[in-house]
C-alpha cells in the first residue's frame, strides 16, 4: 500500500487537489481518509460549548483512532470512518465503510504535526496558497457549505485559526516531499502526483 499525506492550511485546496488527482484514475484503486472525520466526539458537550472548541489545535483530533485505522487498512482490514458534521460541530454517528486500497490518501490541516502518523506516509505533500486567498475561499465555502456567517468565520480566524496555523500547520511544510503552489489551479503539479500514483499502481512496485 502506498500512503500519501496531503496537508496545508484551511482553504488551500486540499480537497480540490485530491478530487483532481482522483479524476482519470480508475475507480476503486485509491481510497481517501479525511482528518476532518477524526475530530473528537463531543456528544457530551452542548452545541454552545462545541462552538467554542479550538478546531485548529492538534488536540481536537482523535489521532489515535486515525492512526489505528490506517494501521488496520495497511493490514488489509476495512475500517468504519466516522462522518463529521461541520454544522453540528460533531460526528453524526454514521460511518463510511472504507476498504483498503493500493493507494490511500490522507488529507487534513494537521496530519503532518503527528510524528507517528507522519512516519506512515510514503509521500508527504503540502498544498500552499497565500493567507488572504485561503481566507477568501474559507469565507465563501463556510458560508455556502458549512452553515456559517461572516462574523463566525472572521472571529474564528482571528482567535484560533490564524495563530494555530502559524504555530502548528505552517511549520510542517518542512516535512513535505512535494509542495504544490495552489494560488491558481495547478494542473501540472496534480498531473505529477497522479503520474507517481499510476507508476506505483501499474508498475507493480506496491502490493494491495
Ligand atoms: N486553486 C484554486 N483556485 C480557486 N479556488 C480554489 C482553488 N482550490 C480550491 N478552491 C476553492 O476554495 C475552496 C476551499 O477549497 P478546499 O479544496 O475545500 O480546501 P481545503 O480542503 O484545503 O480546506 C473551495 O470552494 C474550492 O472550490
Ligand atoms: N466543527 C468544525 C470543525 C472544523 N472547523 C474548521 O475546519 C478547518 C479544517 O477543515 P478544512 O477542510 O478547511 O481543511 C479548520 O480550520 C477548522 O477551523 C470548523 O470550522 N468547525
Amino acid at each position: 500500500m502506498l500512503i500519501i499525506g496531503i496537508a496545508g492550511g484551511t482553504g488551500c485546496g486540499k480537497t480540490t487537489v485530491v478530487n483532481q488527482i482522483l479524476n482519470e484514475l480508475p475507480e476503486g484503486e485509491v481510497g481517501i481518509i479525511s482528518q476532518d472525520s477524526y475530530y473528537k466526539d463531543t456528544t457530551h458537550l452542548s452545541y454552545e460549548e462545541r462552538t467554542k472548541i479550538n478546531f485548529d489545535h492538534p488536540k481536537s483530533i482523535d489521532f489515535s483512532l486515525l492512526e489505528s485505522h490506517l494501521k488496520d487498512l495497511k493490514k488489509g482490514i476495512p475500517i468504519h470512518q466516522p462522518v463529521y458534521s461541520f454544522v453540528k460541530h460533531n460526528r453524526t454517528g454514521d460511518t463510511i465503510l472504507t476498504h483498503p486500497r493500493k493507494v490511500m490518501i490522507v488529507e487534513g490541516i494537521l496530519i503532518l504535526t503527528h510524528p507517528e502518523l507522519r512516519d506512515m506516509f510514503d509521500i508527504k505533500v503540502f498544498v500552499h496558497a497565500d493567507t488572504d486567498e485561503r481566507l477568501i475561499r474559507r469565507l465563501k465555502r463556510d458560508i455556502t457549505e458549512r452553515g456559517r456567517d461572516l462574523d463566525e468565520v472572521l472571529t474564528r480566524y482571528q482567535t484560533t485559526l490564524k495563530p494555530m496555523h502559524n504555530q502548528f500547520i505552517e511549520p510542517t511544510k518542512e516535512f513535505a516531499d512535494i509542495i504544490i503552489p495552489n494560488n491558481k489551479y495547478n494542473t501540472v503539479a496534480v498531473n505529477i502526483v497522479r503520474t507517481i500514483i499510476n507508476d506505483r499502481l501499474y508498475n507493480g512496485t506496491i502490493k494491495a
